[in-house]
C-alpha cells in the first residue's frame, strides 16, 4: 500500500477544503469551533458511530460509506425535527486504508455536506489496529419548545410512516449473495436502499410548522423494535396493519417470493424512515409524504400485528441489537 500522508497532512488535504464552507470551523486550525444557532431556536445535538463490517461492509465504495456516515446523523436530527447546521467527524482508519480511500471518502462526504448544507465544523483523525469506524456527532435547530418528541404519542392518534420499510434490510441480503430470484433494477433499487438512506428533513420540518401535537422518531433499528420505544415513552400500545406497511416495488417482489421476508421489513432495520404519530387531522395535514399504517392504543406497551388474514397477533419484539 502506498504511504499515507501524516495525520495533519490528510486533514489539510482531504477534509480541510470542505471546512471552508463555514466560518465556524475555524479552517480546522484551532481547538474546537465556535457557532450561534438562529434567533428563537435550541440547538438539537446527536451522535452515532458506524464500525466496518457492522454498520457498513468494509468494501463497500469509500464516497457511499461516508455519506452513510452522514445521513444516518441527519435522520436523528430530522427525527427531532430538526434543521442541520453542522457535524464534527471523528474517523478511525483501520491499517487496511490508503490515502487513496480516505481520499474519495472526504470526496464523498464533502459532496453530502453541499447537498445537504452541512458544514463540516471540526472532527478527529486516529489510527487504530482494529477496523475502521467513524464517529459523527450533528448539531441542528428547532424553534424554542417545538422539537418531536417520542413522548406525545396518545391513544386515538393515527401512526403513519414515511417512505418504504424493509429496502434495506432486503438490499443488504442481496450484497450478501442472496435473493437471486429478484430482478436486475430490484436488486439495484434494495442495494441503493441499504447503501443511501434519505433523512426524512423535509416531512420532518412540515410536522414542525404545522405546529400541532406529534410524536416522532427515525426507525433505525426495525420498526417492530422502535415502534416500542414510542409506547415505552408516551406510555400508549400500538395496532399496525401489515397490509398497510409501504413497500417499494423491489421488496413487494421479495416478499410474495419469500414470505419470511416480513421478518426484514418488520425487523431488519437501517430504514431510516420516520414514524409519525398524531391525531388523525394532524396526520392527513401531511397529505401523501406519509402512510398511515396503524393506530396508537391505551394498551400500554402492548403491539399488536394485524396480518393477512384480519387476524390480530402480538408482533414479535425484534430489531437490531448490539448485544443480543
Ligand atoms: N453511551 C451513551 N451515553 C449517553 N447516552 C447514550 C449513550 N448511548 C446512547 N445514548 C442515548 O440513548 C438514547 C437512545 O440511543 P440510540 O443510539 O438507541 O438512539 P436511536 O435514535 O434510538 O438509534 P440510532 O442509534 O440508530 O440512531 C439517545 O438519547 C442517546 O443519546
Ligand atoms: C454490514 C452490515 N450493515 C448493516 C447491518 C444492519 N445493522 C447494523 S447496525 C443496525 C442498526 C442501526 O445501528 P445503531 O443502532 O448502532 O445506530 C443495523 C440495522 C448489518 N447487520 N451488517
Ligand atoms: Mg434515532
Amino acid at each position: 500500500m502506498a504511504a499515507r500522508s501524516g495525520e495533519f497532512d490528510l486533514i489539510a488535504r482531504h477534509f480541510a477544503p470542505i471546512a471552508l464552507r463555514d466560518p465556524a470551523a475555524l479552517s480546522l486550525k484551532d481547538d474546537a469551533a465556535v457557532f450561534t444557532p438562529p434567533t428563537g431556536c435550541e440547538v438539537v445535538v446527536t451522535t452515532d458511530a458506524l464500525v466496518s463490517d457492522v454498520h457498513f461492509r468494509n468494501l463497500d465504495a469509500p464516497e457511499l460509506i461516508a455519506k452513510k456516515v452522514l445521513r444516518v446523523n441527519l435522520s436523528d436530527l430530522a427525527a427531532m425535527g430538526a434543521t442541520p447546521l453542522g457535524v464534527v467527524l471523528t474517523a478511525g482508519y483501520g491499517p487496511d486504508v490508503s490515502e487513496d480511500w480516505i481520499e474519495r471518502f472526504a470526496k464523498g462526504f464533502g459532496k453530502d455536506c453541499a447537498a445537504y448544507s452541512v458544514a463540516l465544523m471540526g472532527g478527529d483523525t486516529v489510527g487504530t489496529p482494529g477496523p475502521t469506524f467513524f464517529s459523527l456527532t450533528a448539531f441542528g435547530y428547532v424553534a424554542t419548545g417545538m422539537a418531536l418528541r417520542r413522548d406525545q404519542a396518545r391513544p386515538g392518534d393515527l401512526l403513519a410512516v414515511t417512505g418504504t420499510l424493509g429496502d434495506a434490510a432486503i438490499g443488504l441480503a442481496v450484497l450478501a449473495g442472496d435473493c437471486n430470484d429478484l430482478d436486475d433494477v430490484a436488486r439495484d433499487h434494495l442495494k441503493d436502499r441499504y447503501w443511501l438512506p434519505r433523512p426524512r428533513i423535509d416531512i420532518a420540518k412540515s410536522c414542525v410548522a404545522l405546529g400541532k401535537r406529534f410524536a416522532a422518531m427515525d426507525i433505525s433499528d426495525g420498526l417492530a423494535g422502535d415502534c416500542r420505544k414510542i409506547c415505552a415513552a408516551s406510555s400508549v400500545g400500538m395496532t399496525i396493519d401489515r397490509m398497510k406497511i409501504p413497500l417499494s416495488n423491489a421488496a413487494l417482489q421479495a416478499v410474495e417470493h419469500d414470505e419470511h421476508r416480513w421478518q426484514n421489513v418488520l425487523a431488519g432495520g437501517d430504514d431510516y424512515e420516520l414514524l409519525i404519530a398524531g391525531a388523525p387531522d394532524d396526520v392527513a395535514a401531511l397529505g401523501d409524504h406519509v402512510t398511515v399504517i396503524g393506530t396508537v392504543t391505551d394498551k400500554v406497551g402492548q403491539v399488536e400485528l394485524i396480518g393477512p388474514d384480519g387476524k390480530m397477533a402480538e408482533l414479535a419484539p425484534g430489531g437490531f441489537d448490539h448485544f443480543r
